[in-house]
């Protein structure tokens, strides 16, 4: 270990404790805490394991850490780099892991003695996936080599992809990538439980890729609204994405209800064109095989046609801005990489593309599930920019009361789901 150097941890949720406990297992001390009155809870889980110190606030842990990171929610982190940062030891090396970087070097500009050094990092996964290979975003914003040479020797026993941007480029990628994925799996689950499904149950969305549909969905119900809303609402460039996702829904939607198949065929065609512009031989990320292994319910013989205005919308979305998704394959998420194998599998497959504009004009079946849809996918983005937390809490809470029966087992198999793809789909 490098001469006694410690890595301090202002909030234990989720990601804190998964850094904690990898750093201290690789030898580093650690000095860790989170608000006081966890402090007791803390020391009983945590306190006797090797290397780690869980003190009671932010300032015992800002005064003798030499790379202190915030793993807090983003909407605090003005708030707790406010309270804490004044006492960082001299010289330290200070860092956020929050999933939006513009109010987070905000803070540290606004609230961190000027002899600090910045270094901000983004482990672009969740707590439960292994860190090995995947990406980890590192910002170094106003740091020495030697300071920044230190973040990454402690991050190595990560084994992540060591990705190199500022906070501007990493705001807008992130908007691109995880921003407008989330927006598509939260409408689908506000449109389920607007129609009072439970998708597992209805043949339409089993096996195949209704199944990561559906494990994608309840995976991030089954996580921590502050992280969606967060990296939606205090992102700079992901209103835009949202909104225009949302008007993609809404205008394929209408071109679907109207039976205008001629403009609606162009406008998937002219959008996939743009988007998937390789050799449509290219291997797929994504194999039936693979996909059908992770079903919450009983696969039908027949698989039962759907017109994936969700995927559709998405293409449209990513033409209309301008986004080509495999450029930022680098910096992508778990649930990245499956939204884009799955509106990759359905635009590679000419003919699985042309039952799905058949069904979207000649199959009225849907229309019940795509207003809910577009209704979902509207009312999101407008939460998002009236940028109002409390607004999005309430929503994302409500859906997430709905589904909280089935997310053990939806984890247990998206756990599963997101290791096997991922082992195909690496962001390289
Ligand atoms: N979960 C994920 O998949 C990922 C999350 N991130 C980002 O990492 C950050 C942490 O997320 P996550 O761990 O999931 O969230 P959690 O809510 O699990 O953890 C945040 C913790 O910080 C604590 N906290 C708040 N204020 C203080 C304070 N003043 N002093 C000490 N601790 C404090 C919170 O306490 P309390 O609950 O009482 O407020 C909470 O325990 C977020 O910014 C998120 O966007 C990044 C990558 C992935
Ligand atoms: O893979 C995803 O998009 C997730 O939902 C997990 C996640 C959430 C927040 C992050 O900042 C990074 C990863």
């Amino acid at each position: 270990m490098e001469e006694g150097k410690s890595v301090g941890i202002i909030g234990m949720g989720d990601m804190g404790r998964m850094y904690a406990k990898r750093f201290s297992d690789a030898g580093w001390r650690v000095n860790a805490c989170d608000t006081p009155d966890k402090y007791p809870q803390l020391v009983e889980e945590l306190g006797g394991r090797k290397n780690v110190h869980i003190m009671p606030n932010g300032h015992l842990v800002s005064r003798c850490s030499d790379y202190i990171i915030y793993s807090v929610e983003a909407k605090n982190i003005d708030e707790v780099v406010k309270t804490f940062g004044p006492s960082t030891k001299l010289g330290a090396i200070v860092g956020g892991q929050t999933s939006c970087k513009a109010p987070e070097i905000a803070a540290f500009e606004k609230h961190l003695p000027g002899d600090v050094h910045i270094v901000s990092c983004h482990s672009l996964h969740g707590p439960g996936v292994d860190p090995k290979g995947q990406p980890l975003v590192l910002i170094k914003h106003r740091a020495s080599d030697e300071s920044f040479t230190l973040v990454e020797k402690i991050f190595s026993c990560f084994g992540s992809k060591h990705v190199y941007l500022t906070a501007a480029q990493h705001d807008r990628i992130t908007a691109d990538t995880q921003a407008v994925t989330h927006a598509a799996f939260l409408s689908m689950g506000a449109a389920w439980m607007a129609n009072r499904q439970f998708p597992w149950e209805i043949p339409r969305y089993l096996g195949g890729i209704e199944n990561v549909k559906i494990n994608v969905t309840l995976r991030i119900y089954a996580n921590k609204w502050h992280v969606y809303a967060g990296l939606a609402i205090l992102n700079p460039s992901a209103q835009k994405q949202i909104k225009q996702y949302a008007e993609s829904v809404t205008e394929l939607f209408k071109l679907m209800l109207a039976g205008h198949r001629k403009e609606l065929s162009d406008r998937i065609h002219t959008a996939g064109a743009a988007v998937f512009k390789g050799d449509s031989k290219e291997d797929l990320l994504l194999k039936d095989e693979v996909l059908d292994r992770f079903s919450l319910g009983e696969i039908p013989e027949q698989r039962v046609k759907n017109n994936h205005l969700s995927l559709l919308a998405m293409v449209d979305c990513w033409w209309k801005l301008g986004i080509v998704p495999y450029d930022h394959m680098i910096c992508s998420t778990p649930l990245f990489r499956l939204w884009l194998g799955i509106t990759e599998y359905l635009f590679r497959k000419p003919d699985l593309l042309e039952e799905v504009i058949n069904t979207a004009i000649e199959d009225n079946t849907f229309r019940a599930d795509d207003l809910e849809f577009t209704f979902a996918a509207r009312d999101w983005s407008e939460r998002v920019s009236l940028g109002h937390m409390d607004g999005y809490r309430e929503k994302f809470e409500q859906i997430q009361r709905y589904f909280a029966p089935r997310f053990p087992e939806a984890t247990r198999l998206g756990n599963e789901m997101i290791k096997t793809i991922l082992e195909k789909t690496r962001g390289d």
